[in-house]
């Protein structure tokens, strides 16, 4: 059953101004699948229509599909395309993982045969490097090593969308090509506890009067080394039998902690049981509601090994870590191997006070700042003392920080990154500061999704500005 979402009605008083239909839009054309592109569809190239060829990005399909396609939406320099028949499949698609593949917008790449998924997904590392300026595809390709995948059901956040409408209550994910909600009653991705609490969420959900089920809006789940960390998000605050019920949902599911956020306010504790730990280099560190983990376990530790591998063959005493979040890789700097004096810099608010905290309990030798490293970079006088800098940013990366280190970084730079166009604008701009690229390790949290992770380890070859 479909959700009707305010979004998808149309607005009165708009008509008037609607823009035009796309003529080429409901073409139904015939297509071979060339490439599997970065976005995770398969890319193909139109014969002719009205003298010009278009490229089309269709979704579910392998290169070498012959299939005819109706054409969507526009979508970039090209339309996005759904299959109506198959014509040809030369390679067998792998049968999927998870019950709602065919709807769920959420992981589009389980008809992909293991071993090329596994390439597909290296080669977008290798794509990202030539697009850092080394444009010799054996070069890129050396450079690159094995991709660390996480397995099935490993991943340890989640957040749901939530909508409650005269159809039903939906706890789930955005369906393919549209904003309608699906119920996930089941996920091949997520930690099996966080899918046995989103269906408790959604029987529980069922169970209210529908005003009162339609204030929740999402549902952000982090699993904890100690139990399931949930924030309600909402927009309005919860009345006292609302409240009363979520308590007795968290004590039954024996939640670490269950929070409310109406809106943009903080989050706000309705039942704690715990608070939600998570253990770096055995340290164990309070988890702020909703805030950062490495998706998955074996993704962090996949980092943190790359990190203790490059650092074996690096004398560091003083170490940066830049946007250190909770500390997943601070106490492995000062912790493990030679212990290292590390200054972590972190935006925001509750991650440091988090880290402090945790710092000050293990009397580890780290130093934590609060910075916005967006608008206020370190720059040469505050990098002057470090052997090594490590920066792991958020999708949009750390461009202020690189343009400032590709003039005064130290002698090695650790870079990892969620999001592989940034990294190749990043380490392009190191590049041309004088640091040369020694190695990269692909790193999948996100199985089946277009998603990747990357480690990268430079080297300054050419002196810093003085
Ligand atoms: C990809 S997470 C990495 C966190 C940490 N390294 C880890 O592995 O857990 C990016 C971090 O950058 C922080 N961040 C985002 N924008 C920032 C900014 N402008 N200045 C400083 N930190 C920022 C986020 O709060 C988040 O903790």
């Amino acid at each position: 059953m479909k959700n009707r979402s305010r979004n998808s009605r149309s607005r009165p008083g708009r008509r008037g101004n609607a823009p035009r239909r796309d003529p080429m839009v409901g073409k139904e054309v015939d297509v071979r699948i060339a490439d599997i592109g970065a976005r995770g569809d398969g890319l193909a190239e139109t014969a002719a229509i009205d003298g010009k060829s278009l490229l089309v990005y269709v979704d579910n399909v392998l290169p070498g599909d012959e299939v005819r396609v109706k054409l969507r939406q526009k979508r970039g320099d090209g339309y996005g395309a759904e299959v109506i028949s198959v014509k040809a499949r030369p390679t067998p698609h792998a049968d999927a993982k998870c019950p709602h593949y065919d709807q769920c917008g959420g992981c589009s790449l389980q008809h992909l045969p293991d071993a090329d998924y596994r390439d597909w997904k290296r080669q977008r590392a290798v794509q990202a490097v030539m697009r850092a300026g080394i444009s010799d595809r054996g070069e890129a390709e050396n450079l690159v090593g094995g991709l660390e995948t996480s397995p099935p059901a490993s991943r340890r956040r989640a957040d749901f969308s939530v909508i409650s409408t005269q159809d039903g209550v939906f706890v789930g994910f955005a369906e393919r090509f549209s904003h309608h909600i699906i119920n996930v009653s089941g996920c091949a991705v997520l930690l099996p506890d966080i899918v046995e609490f989103r269906n408790h969420c959604q029987s529980f959900l069922e169970s209210l009067p529908r005003e009162t089920a339609a204030i929740v809006k999402s549902i952000v789940i982090n699993a904890a080394d100690n139990g399931l960390d949930v924030v309600i998000g909402a927009s309005a605050d919860p009345d006292l039998d609302l409240c009363q019920g979520l308590a007795e949902l968290a004590d039954y599911a024996d939640l670490a902690r269950m929070a409310w956020k109406t809106g943009d306010n903080p989050a706000e504790p309705l039942a704690q049981r715990r608070t939600p730990e998570i253990h770096f280099a055995d340290i164990a560190v309070p988890v702020p509601a909703g805030g950062f983990l490495q998706a998955t376990r074996q993704g962090e530790e996949a980092l943190t090994r790359a990190i203790a591998n490059a650092l074996s063959h690096i004398p560091a005493r003083q170490v940066i870590d830049l946007f250190c979040g909770i500390g997943s890789f601070t106490f492995p700097l000062a912790l493990q191997g030679d212990r290292r004096r590390v200054l972590a810099v972190e935006g925001d608010a509750n991650a440091v006070k988090a880290l402090q905290y945790a710092v000050g309990r293990a009397s580890a030798p780290i130093e934590v700042s609060r910075r916005d490293l967006f608008r206020q970079p370190l720059d040469a006088d505050d990098l002057k003392n470090a052997d090594v800098v490590l920066f792991d940013p958020p999708r949009a990366g750390a461009l202020a920080q690189c343009e400032i280190l590709a003039d005064f970084g130290p002698e090695w730079i650790l870079a990892v990154s969620c999001n592989p166009a940034t990294f190749a604008r990043d380490i392009r701009l190191l590049r041309n500061g004088g640091y040369e690229l020694q190695k990269v390790v692909p790193v999948d949290q996100f199985l089946w999704s277009p998603h990747l992770e990357m480690f990268a380890v430079l080297r300054r070859t050419l002196p810093a500005a003085a």
